[in-house]
This record gives C-alpha cells, sequence and structure tokens, in this order.
C-alpha cells in the first residue's frame, strides 16, 4: 500500500507521526476529550503531555472511539508519556458519573482527580554515598576515613550530611575521601512516606452490640462487593470504634481505605483515637496540606503506598488502585456538599464510587439525613444500630426554658433557669458548654436615631458586628469596614446599637455572671485551623476550662468527659427561613450538641432556650425519639414529592446587571419543562437576591422519584442561549437554598 494523501511515513513528514490515534481529556472545562496522535502503544488511563493551542497540557489518555474522520495530518502529537500509575479504569468511569449526574464539563471533574499535577513526575532521586568494591591501592585510610568506611559497611548508601554527622567529620571529608576512589556516589532507597496502620493490633473490647455491628461491617468488607450500611447509634454509643474495625478488615484483605469527615481541621480527636487502634496515623487530604504533602500523598495513594486516607470530600477523586471501603462519618453534614465549581454531594458520590469500585460503604451518624433512613427502610441499604452509650453513660436529660414564661432580663440573652443551671454545675466542678450558632458580636447594627440598618454594599446581608476585632463584616462576601462614628443615613452620631447575640456577646454576659470560669470561645474565626483546635480540645480535656461557648463547631463529635450541661442560647435559629430541610437541620445540629453532654460517668443536662417550644422539633429534641421524628418529617415531604420522595435541581441566574439576570430567568421560565410528574418553580429572585455584586434569580425543577432530572434539564437550558455577563448554574440535589 502506498502513502496516500495523509502522508503518514514519518520520514516524508516531520511534523506528525502515527500509527495510533487516542482520545485525550484535558483537564480543563471541555465537554469531551480531544484526539491526538501517537506512535507509540497508549493505554486508556495513561498520563500524557499534549499541544494545546500554543502551550501544552497534561491529561488523560480517554476511553472510546477517536473520531476516524479527522485527516491524520490536522492530528497533533502526544509530546510525553508519564512514569506514573494509570488512572484506573474505576476513576474513569467515576469522573464520567459524575460529571454527566452533575451536568459539568468531565474536564472540569477531571481537574478534581488531577489535583496535584506535580505528583505525576516521579520524586527526584536522593544522592549518596556507598563504599567502594575494593579500597584503591595507595589511598591513605586516616581515623577520621575509616569511621566512614565503618558507617558504609555491608552495602549501605547514606545521605552525605548523615554520614558527616554520624561520623563527625566535615562534608569536605568524602569529598576527598570519592577523588580517592574510596567512596562512590550512589542513590538512595526511597524512604516510606506513610507508616502503615497496623491492623493486627487489638481493638479495644466491644460490648455486645458494637461487637454484632462490627462483625457485620466485616463480613461485609470481606465480601469484596458493594453495599452500603448505614450505621446508626446515639450519640457515644462507640460507631467510631465500630467502623474501625471494619478499616481493619480492609487492610487484612489488602485493599485500601478511605474516609470522609466533614471537616478534618476539628478531627484531632479522632485523629488521634485512629492512631491508638492503628499504631500510626493516617494519610490526611484537606485543603491546608503544603504543595510537598499533597505530591507526596497524591503519589502514595497511586502506589498503593497510603492504606488509609481521612479526608475531606475531594479525597473521593483521589487515585486508589484498590479501594475496599469508603467510610463517610457524619454523614448528615451539609459540608459535604460541595458549592463551587463541579456542584456535587461527597456522601452521594461516595456510595458511586463504592459501587464502581466493588467496596463497601458505610454512613454513619447519631442523626442520619431522611434520604439515607429512607434508603435503610426501602433496603437499599443495610442497617445497624447502636441503641445506648458506650460505658453505660446516660444519655442527657434534655428540658426546654420557655422564653415567654422565663425571658432573660433586659438587654440580656441568658434566661434565670439556664443561669443557675451553668452556676450549679461551675459550683460542682463540671464544665459546661454555651451554644450559639452565630458569629461576632451581633448580627446586626441599628440606628437609633432613624432606624437605619447597616447593610452589605454586594450582599443582601446585615453586617455582623465583630467587637473585638472593632468591625462589620459581612459574611457573605467577606466585605469589612469600621462601625460608624456616626449614622451614614442621618448624621446621628454614636446613635448605633446591636440587636441579637452572637457568641461575643454570650461571651460578655457569661464574664459577668462568672468572672471566675474561665471561659473559651470555639467559632471558626477563633479557632482558625487544625492546631487551634487541637489546643483547645486539649484544654477542655485537661479540665483547664470551665465554660465553653461555641458556634457549630462544638456539635461535632466531641467527646469531653467533664463536659456535664449543654445550653442552647436560641434553639429556634436555624427554623426560620423556607428551606425545606429546616426542620431535620435543627434537629440533626441541636441533638449532636446535646450529645456532647455527659459522655461518662456524670449524667448530663441539656436546657434549649425557645420561644416555641411546642414545635415538633423541640418536642423531639426532649424525647430524644428521632425515629417518630423522621417519620413526620417523612410524612410531610411524601405528598408533595419532595426530596428525598422525588428530585430537585436547582437552577441559579446571575450577572451584575439585574435586568441581565432577569430577562434570562425569564426567558428559562417560558422554556421550562411540564408535563405529569414535573413541576417548575420560579423564576424568584434568590432569598440572597444580591452576592458579591451580583443579582440572583433562581427556578427549582421538582419530578417524581422515577423521572431523573438530567436529560430534562439538558433539553431545556439547550433552549435558552445566555449571553457572556450571566452566568448560569446547576445545582443537581440542592442543599443550600440561598
Ligand atoms: N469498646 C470500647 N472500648 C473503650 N472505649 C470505647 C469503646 N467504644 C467507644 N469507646 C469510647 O467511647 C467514647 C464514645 O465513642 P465514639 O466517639 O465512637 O461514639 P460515637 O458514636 O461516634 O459518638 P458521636 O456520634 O457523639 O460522635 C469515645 O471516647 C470512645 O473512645
Ligand atoms: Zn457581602
Amino acid at each position: 500500500m502506498c502513502p496516500g494523501k495523509n502522508a503518514e511515513d514519518p520520514r516524508s513528514h516531520n511534523r506528525v507521526v502515527t500509527g495510533q490515534r487516542i482520545r485525550v481529556l484535558l483537564p480543563l472545562p471541555l465537554a469531551q476529550p480531544y484526539d491526538y496522535s501517537t506512535t507509540e502503544q497508549i493505554a486508556p488511563g495513561t498520563f500524557v503531555e499534549v499541544p494545546l493551542g500554543r502551550r501544552s497540557a497534561i491529561g488523560v489518555a480517554w476511553d472510546g472511539e477517536p473520531d476516524r474522520g479527522l485527516p491524520a495530518g490536522r492530528l497533533r502529537a502526544v509530546t510525553r508519556v508519564f512514569d506514573v500509575p494509570a488512572m484506573t479504569p474505576t476513576l474513569r468511569r467515576f469522573v464520567d458519573w459524575v460529571a454527566a449526574y452533575t451536568l459539568s464539563p468531565p474536564g472540569a471533574v477531571l481537574r478534581m482527580a488531577m489535583s496535584v499535577p506535580a505528583a505525576l513526575d516521579p520524586p527526584a532521586p536522593q544522592a549518596g554515598w556507598r563504599r567502594a568494591d575494593a579500597a584503591p591501592a595507595g589511598a591513605r585510610v586516616t581515623p577520621q576515613r575509616a569511621k566512614v568506611m565503618a558507617l558504609l559497611a555491608d552495602g549501605a548508601v547514606r545521605a552525605g550530611g548523615e554520614i558527616a554527622e554520624a561520623a563527625g567529620v566535615a562534608p569536605a571529608l568524602l569529598r576527598g575521601m570519592a577523588d580517592a576512589g574510596l567512596i562512590l556516589p550512589a542513590l538512595l532507597p526511597r524512604a516510606r512516606r506513610f507508616a502503615a496502620p497496623d491492623a493486627q493490633r487489638p481493638g479495644p473490647a466491644l460490648g455486645p452490640e458494637q461487637d454484632a455491628a462490627a462483625a457485620a461491617l466485616r463480613a461485609s468488607v470481606a465480601r469484596r462487593a458493594f453495599a452500603t450500611t448505614l450505621l446508626t447509634g446515639v450519640t457515644g454509643s462507640g460507631k467510631t470504634e465500630v467502623y474501625f474495625e471494619a478499616i481493619a478488615e480492609a487492610l487484612r484483605a489488602g485493599r485500601q481505605a478511605l474516609v470522609l469527615l466533614p471537616e478534618i481541621a476539628l478531627s484531632t480527636q479522632w485523629l488521634d483515637r485512629f492512631a491508638a487502634r492503628f499504631g500510626a496515623a493516617p494519610a490526611l487530604w484537606h485543603s491546608e496540606l503544603t504543595s510537598r504533602t499533597r505530591r507526596d500523598t497524591w503519589r502514595a495513594v497511586a502506589e498503593g503506598e497510603a492504606t488509609v486516607l481521612v479526608g475531606a470530600r475531594s479525597a473521593l477523586f483521589l487515585p486508589f488502585p484498590d479501594l475496599g471501603l469508603i467510610v463517610v462519618d457524619e454523614e448528615h453534614e451539609t459540608a459535604f456538599k460541595q458549592e463551587e465549581g463541579v456542584v456535587y454531594h461527597a456522601r452521594d458520590m461516595a456510595v458511586v464510587r463504592a459501587r464502581l469500585s466493588g467496596a463497601a460503604c458505610v454512613l454513619a451518624s447519631a442523626t442520619p439525613s431522611l434520604e439515607s433512613t429512607t434508603n435503610a427502610e426501602t433496603g437499599r441499604y443495610a442497617a445497624l444500630h447502636l441503641p445506648a452509650r458506650h460505658g453505660g453513660a446516660a444519655m442527657p436529660d434534655v428540658t426546654l426554658v420557655d422564653l415567654r414564661r422565663t425571658p432573660p432580663e433586659r438587654g440580656r440573652f441568658l434566661s434565670p433557669p439556664l443561669v443557675a443551671a451553668v452556676s450549679e454545675t461551675l459550683a460542682r466542678g463540671e464544665q459546661a458548654m454555651l451554644f450559639l450558632n452565630r458569629r461576632g458580636y451581633a448580627p446586626m447594627t441599628l440606628c437609633r436615631a432613624c432606624g437605619h440598618r447597616m447593610r452589605c454594599p454586594n450582599c443582601t446581608a446585615w453586617l455582623v458586628e465583630h467587637r473585638a476585632q472593632r468591625r462589620l463584616q459581612c459574611h457573605h462576601c467577606g466585605h469589612v469596614e469600621a462601625p460608624p462614628e456616626a449614622c451614614p443615613n442621618c448624621g446621628a452620631p454614636h446613635s448605633t446599637v446591636p440587636i441579637g447575640p452572637g457568641v461575643e456577646r454570650v461571651l460578655e454576659e457569661a464574664s459577668a455572671l462568672w468572672p471566675e470560669a474561665r471561659r473559651l470561645v470555639m467559632a471558626s474565626d477563633t479557632i482558625p485551623g487544625p492546631a487551634a483546635a487541637a489546643a483547645a480540645a486539649k484544654a477542655i480535656q485537661d479540665r483547664e476550662v470551665d465554660l465553653v461557648i461555641g458556634t457549630q463547631i462544638v456539635a461535632k463529635g466531641w467527646h469531653f468527659p467533664h463536659l456535664t450541661l449543654v445550653g442552647v442560647v436560641d434553639a429556634d435559629l436555624g427554623l426560620a427561613g423556607g428551606d425545606l430541610r429546616a426542620g431535620e437541620r435543627t434537629f440533626q445540629l441541636l441533638h449532636q450538641v446535646a450529645g456532647r453532654a455527659g459522655r461518662e460517668e456524670r449524667p448530663g443536662r441539656v436546657l434549649l432556650q425557645s420561644f416555641a417550644p411546642e414545635h415538633p422539633v423541640m418536642q423531639a429534641l426532649v424525647s430524644g425519639d428521632i425515629d417518630a421524628f423522621m417519620a413526620a418529617e417523612a410524612d410531610a415531604r411524601r405528598p408533595g414529592h419532595w426530596p428525598p420522595f422525588g428530585r430537585l435541581a436547582a437552577i441559579i441566574v446571575s450577572a451584575e446587571e439585574e435586568r441581565a439576570a432577569e430577562r434570562v430567568a425569564r426567558d428559562l421560565g417560558l422554556a421550562a419543562p411540564g408535563g405529569e410528574g414535573i413541576e417548575v418553580l420560579g423564576p424568584a429572585p434568590a432569598p440572597l437576591a444580591i452576592l458579591r455584586g451580583r443579582h440572583r434569580r433562581r427556578l427549582l425543577l421538582k419530578t417524581r422519584r422515577d423521572i431523573a432530572v438530567q436529560p430534562l434539564l439538558m433539553e431545556w437550558l439547550a433552549k435558552v442561549d445566555p449571553p457572556g455577563n450571566v452566568r448560569v448554574q446547576v445545582d443537581v440535589d440542592p442543599v443550600g437554598f440561598l
């Protein structure tokens, strides 16, 4: 056959060489892979470098047939193949799956799986020295040189600095020895970057219910097949110890385990317990790692060296070659939802990744989501339950303080019953906690003279006073300004007053009431990272603190043995607003924070201050009857096909110019899909109608459960062509409705 017009003979054409065509997916917001040519066999999953425009880019050889119609002469060639384990078929399918489900470009999802391009290059080998096989005749061996030779006995290779230090010689001496032919340069063996957790170490003796649950999880892991188990149990029942046994089983099976935690920075107690159980720390994955650690971790996961990895939601996209178990702890947490970029729910995607990997998946929580509860009821998930606290500790006694009957003094926020309870607790030498899910001093600042409220210039939001830092701050966009000397509206001097409490204001009140008590505030601005969280937890554990005042940070899985009283300053706070899950959320948060009380010998008490003590959420918190509460929630959602009994997707249209957003939203409204079991709500201004200077409109698509929203959305969005200054964002299974 003669070379045709495509001139595929490399000798006649020095630019394009060929033989093979492959598809390469690039980590860019592109809808599909691009085709390239190559002279080598390149298997799908291989990391490759390719030209892209005038630059080059790193991507992954993807599955599927290249476009044969494209003339070979137009194809550009792969320029480099990386020496790193290929992306597994499982992870490639996962990228495709997440892209299709969230309606994101596959390349945008791939970017999450390639977040550390530097890890694709093998780590640079470190140079050291070894002894020459035979000392050259005439080479002088001084006592110092002899010491070095002794250190390098038996073919050892050691780093220069290390030799110099161990032998107590100057580095220059080594150079002299090398010149004399006594030692030779050599590559150091690569050190293990991650110690291996030891599955053979015995765990604690489990109680009978823990034991039964652990056995079921071990069996699930040992089957090496996909199954999801919802592990529930009252706060302090020892769920962590139970799923540790599942991790041990995965390790014994030679497979990897991934644990997702909602907030790694607040998980120091968890990490200590892991190290105590397995004799080594797990590998970690979160946004605050150094780039070096990210690189090492990514590669150690890909090479199978990191066997247990604990991470935030983005850890789902790490290159595990053989995942045997995924645990999602505190599965009800909204922190698992990523709201920027690719909008996905890590709990749900964890189940998908486990399915693709043939792995066991464990969802754990004392307050499971209605989604997971329903899946357990219908048999999609297996269910395990721990009914009692570990070690015989009792559940705390929860009572309501009716703020209409026993209100705090004017300008105060702690009612007489709560003040009395804190005083008693402190007098007994026990610890108390006051919970208010609001940062700062006051959520709103008002002018006493004209009623003007201080608001954010970029958002539909009040400015929150942070008195300690002497500033007003927007909690949505980060805008900061100094508190005004005079009202910006009427000019009245020193006329502004704070309205309502934040934790700083509760601290002020507590300082006046209990000046002797050692107080600690735990909020995201006072506990900025893992080190601060660890220090705070230690101070509480070591009884260096009497009174903890905190935001939702204090609700997260802490085990404080001496804490016996929890006071909730404003139990009604989360119920405002029209969020479909407001009740469920409030119940979960307050039940979790209540669950911090009385976890060891001494019994715990919880006081909830409320203006609506008859509200079902308050009543459920008092009775502790989660099942009844969730059943009522389910009954409320079922008839209207609200999740989990129907499907939801939100469309958020935003633009700097209000009319532009309005126009696109209206067009979307006109093009909305319809039919049986399909409903579109909106367009309507979002509750946060302006965010970071952008005007926002929302539409909500609600369908019956048996109708997939993705095809409807695709068809719908294709009918409207928004101008470049208007952003249209899709959120499948929204959890936030702002
Ligand atoms: N079998 C056991 N032996 C010894 N200690 C245990 C055992 N099980 C649990 N514990 C201890 O009991 C405490 C509570 O356990 P753990 O934190 O696992 O409960 P949990 O169910 O995860 O609680 P929460 O839902 O409130 O976070 C911890 O200090 C844990 O170390
Ligand atoms: Zn703002």
